[in-house]
């Protein structure tokens, strides 16, 4: 057991994609690591029988990766308190449970669903709040026995002592007071034989030297059994910090089952690493810096006290905000890799700088680049149906004047726009709109002045000609 570093962690159950929601604590565990010059743990908590871990827990740690988000220790990377996926912890487990079977504090429960159900049931009748009466603790070893001869099944419950307060200092939300009363006595492994979901994650906290947990305050009622559990086997107990959980435009947290957005899907679209870390790092917390800032700059401002207590809305409108803003950054080599295999394939080595300074404003995503490449360097030019009446409407006389006034200026925009101006006296929009149309297809776009010189004579010839031909 280490003890002593800072070290955050982030503990996924590979159920599904990771969504925006787990990813963003993903990253505020991470940017506490970093920012304080701790470690970051990474642990697969795979204990339930779902089928298809393997392949989310691969996809969650290239998801992460690819954010850059490191791990100092986990899978592939391993480290001192390993294995670091739970299905391969299971006699670890299995011996911190005899330990609470040795100090009395945790016994075998035969009570059957339909009974359990029944007794909360009338708990609730009773107005009072539903809890496990412990029956099953007053069994003398002769019954147990009895029962367990029947081949009865049984899961194991952790003796909770009633009249006692659990407190502990929430990192985001302070103080916290629970009454052991409101607990009862919870199952630690379920009949299957399987370890529950929080005496797992509590053990290996504590095992592996986490000091800090951050989680979603979905995870709140759980840390009083987790702090009685620790305590009980006398392992370190962490401290905690609950964020708010980030919701949908429905107001429902974000979640694998209801299919929200995941990372994976950002990614294949073309959002970059910095936009969604940008965004992330602002959901729910507060930057005094309104730009763009690096992971570094992001961990070192990170402050737990500046997270917010209410749930954070996911908006789309502010990512997109952060994907502009990192797409001005990227370098030209990181501009044409995230271009992608069309725009490659389109323009020439030559025109490549050109090219990205001419569309860089102008493009969110890949397809939007691909798209301008499509438009300058395409032989076939699709018009759009702006364009087309745009170029109707400026007329035929406006295209045989555009010929001779391209063959005076060539590529240079300033040059065949001021050539036009003077043969067809028109100057602003009525000269700008036609010509934008005839040479684009669009009636919006990069400026006309980086696209021309790109377009070329040829190209800007054949599509004034074909402009004429449309006029007719
Ligand atoms: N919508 C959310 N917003 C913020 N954090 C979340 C959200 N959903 C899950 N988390 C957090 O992500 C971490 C990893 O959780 P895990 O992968 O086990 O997901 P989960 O709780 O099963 O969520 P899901 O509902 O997506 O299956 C936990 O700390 C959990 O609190």
């Amino acid at each position: 057991m280490t003890a002593g570093r800072f070290k955050t962690r982030f503990a996924p159950s590979p159920t599904g994609l990771l969504h925006l929601g787990n990813v963003r604590t993903a990253l505020f565990n991470h940017l506490l690591a970093r920012g304080r010059g701790g470690a970051f743990l990474l642990r697969i908590e795979d204990t339930d029988a779902v089928r298809g871990h393997d392949r989310y827990a691969a996809a969650l740690q290239e998801d992460l990766a690819w954010l850059g988000l490191a791990w100092d220790e986990g899978p592939d990377v391993g480290g001192p308190n390993g294995p670091y996926a739970q299905s391969q912890r299971g006699e670890l487990y299995e011996r911190y449970t005899r330990v609470l079977e040795a100090r009395e504090l945790a016994y075998p429960c035969f009570c059957s669903e339909h009974e359990l159900k029944m007794e909360r049931k009338a708990q609730l009748a009773a107005g009072r709040p539903p809890r496990y009466s412990g029956r099953c603790r007053l069994l003398s070893p002769a019954e147990i026995e009895a029962r367990r001869a029947r081949a009865l099944p049984a899961t194991l419950r952790f003796h909770v002592a009633d009249g006692r307060t659990v407190e502990f200092e929430d990192g985001v939300r302070g103080a916290q007071r629970f009454q052991t009363t409101d607990i009862g006595d919870f199952v630690i492994r379920r009949s299957d034989g399987t370890p529950a979901f929080f005496f797992c994650n509590a053990v290996d906290d504590a095992l592996m030297g986490v000091t800090l947990v951050v989680r979603g305050d979905d995870h709140l009622a759980n840390t009083p059994r987790q702090i009685l559990l620790l305590e009980a086997l006398g392992l370190p107990v962490p401290t905690y910090a609950h964020i708010p959980l980030v919701v949908g435009a429905d107001g429902a947290p974000l979640s694998k089952r209801t299919g929200s957005r995941s990372l994976a899907e950002l990614r294949a679209a073309g959002y970059l690493p910095a936009a969604i870390d940008n965004y992330l790092a602002r959901l729910g917390h507060t930057y005094e810096e309104p730009g763009l800032l690096s992971h570094a700059q992001l961990a070192a401002r990170f402050d737990l006290a500046r997270v917010h207590h209410s749930p954070a809305r996911y908006d789309e409108t502010q990512l997109l905000h952060w994907q502009r803003e990192a797409v001005k950054t990227l370098s030209a080599d990181a501009f044409w890799r995230w271009a992608g295999g069309e725009t490659q394939a389109l323009v020439p080595a030559s025109a490549h700088d050109a090219f990205i300074a001419a569309v860089r404003p102008n493009v969110l995503f890949p397809v939007d680049v691909a798209r301008w490449a499509r438009v300058v360097f395409g032989d076939e030019l699709a018009l759009s149906s702006g364009a087309r009446e745009a170029i109707a409407d400026a007329g035929r006389s406006f295209f045989e004047a555009a010929l001779p006034a391209l063959e005076e200026g060539r590529a240079s925009f300033a040059a065949v726009s001021g050539a036009l101006k003077i043969r067809t006296g028109r100057s602003g929009k009525t000269l700008f709109k036609p010509l934008r149309a005839a040479l684009t297809g669009e009636l919006d776009g990069p400026e006309m002045a980086h696209l021309l010189p790109l377009i070329g004579y040829e190209r800007a010839r054949a599509r004034l000609v074909r402009a004429l031909a449309h006029t007719r």
